[in-house]
C-alpha cells in the first residue's frame, strides 16, 4: 500500500469560539447523520483555498447559522486524528456583533455558559479546546 492509500484525508477547519454580552457561547449540534453525527460543536469549516482563517470563519458563520461575528485572537490550533480523518482545528475567540443564530446547516444552536459546556457530548477534539478556553477566560478575568 502507497503512503497517499495509507493515510485518512486531512481537512483543516476554521473553528470560532463566539461569546456574546452576556459572556455566553454559541454551540452547535451536528446533523444526526454523518461524520460525528448528533455530537456538539464550536462552529466553523472547512479552509477554501486562497482565504485567510479570519475570512473563512467569517465566511462559515454567515453560512452556517446567519450572522455576523468579529474574528479575534488565536486560541488554540489542534491536530487531532480520528479513525478515518486527521484534522487541524484552528480555533479563534469571536465576538457576536449582529443577528439571531438560525440552526441553517445543523440541528441545533445553544447559548451557553462555560461551566454548561461539560454537559454537552463534543468530539474527542474539542477536550483541548475547551480546557484551553477555560484558562483563556480564568486569565483575561484575572488581567
Ligand atoms: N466545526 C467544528 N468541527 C469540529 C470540531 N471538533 C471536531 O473534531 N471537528 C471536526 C468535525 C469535522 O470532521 C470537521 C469539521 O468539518 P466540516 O464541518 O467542514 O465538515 P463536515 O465533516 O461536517 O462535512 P463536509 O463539509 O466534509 O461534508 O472537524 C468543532 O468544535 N467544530
Ligand atoms: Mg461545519
Amino acid at each position: 500500500m502507497n503512503q497517499q492509500a495509507s493515510s485518512p484525508p486531512h481537512k483543516i477547519i476554521g473553528v470560532a469560539v463566539i461569546e456574546n454580552n452576556s459572556g455566553q457561547i454559541l454551540i452547535d449540534r451536528r446533523r444526526p447523520e454523518g461524520v460525528m453525527g448528533g455530537l456538539w460543536e464550536f462552529p466553523g469549516g472547512k479552509m477554501e483555498p486562497g482565504e485567510t482563517v479570519t475570512e473563512c470563519i467569517e465566511r462559515e458563520i454567515k453560512e452556517e447559522l446567519g450572522i455576523n461575528i468579529e474574528v479575534g485572537e488565536l486560541l488554540i490550533i489542534i491536530e487531532h486524528t480520528y479513525t478515518h480523518l486527521k484534522v487541524t482545528l484552528i480555533v479563534h475567540m469571536s465576538k457576536h456583533v449582529s443577528g439571531v443564530p438560525q440552526p441553517i446547516e445543523c440541528d441545533e444552536v445553544r447559548w451557553v455558559h462555560l461551566d454548561e459546556l461539560s454537559q454537552f457530548e463534543f468530539p474527542e477534539a474539542n477536550t483541548q479546546i475547551i480546557s484551553a478556553l477555560k484558562q483563556y477566560k480564568a486569565l483575561t478575568n484575572i488581567f
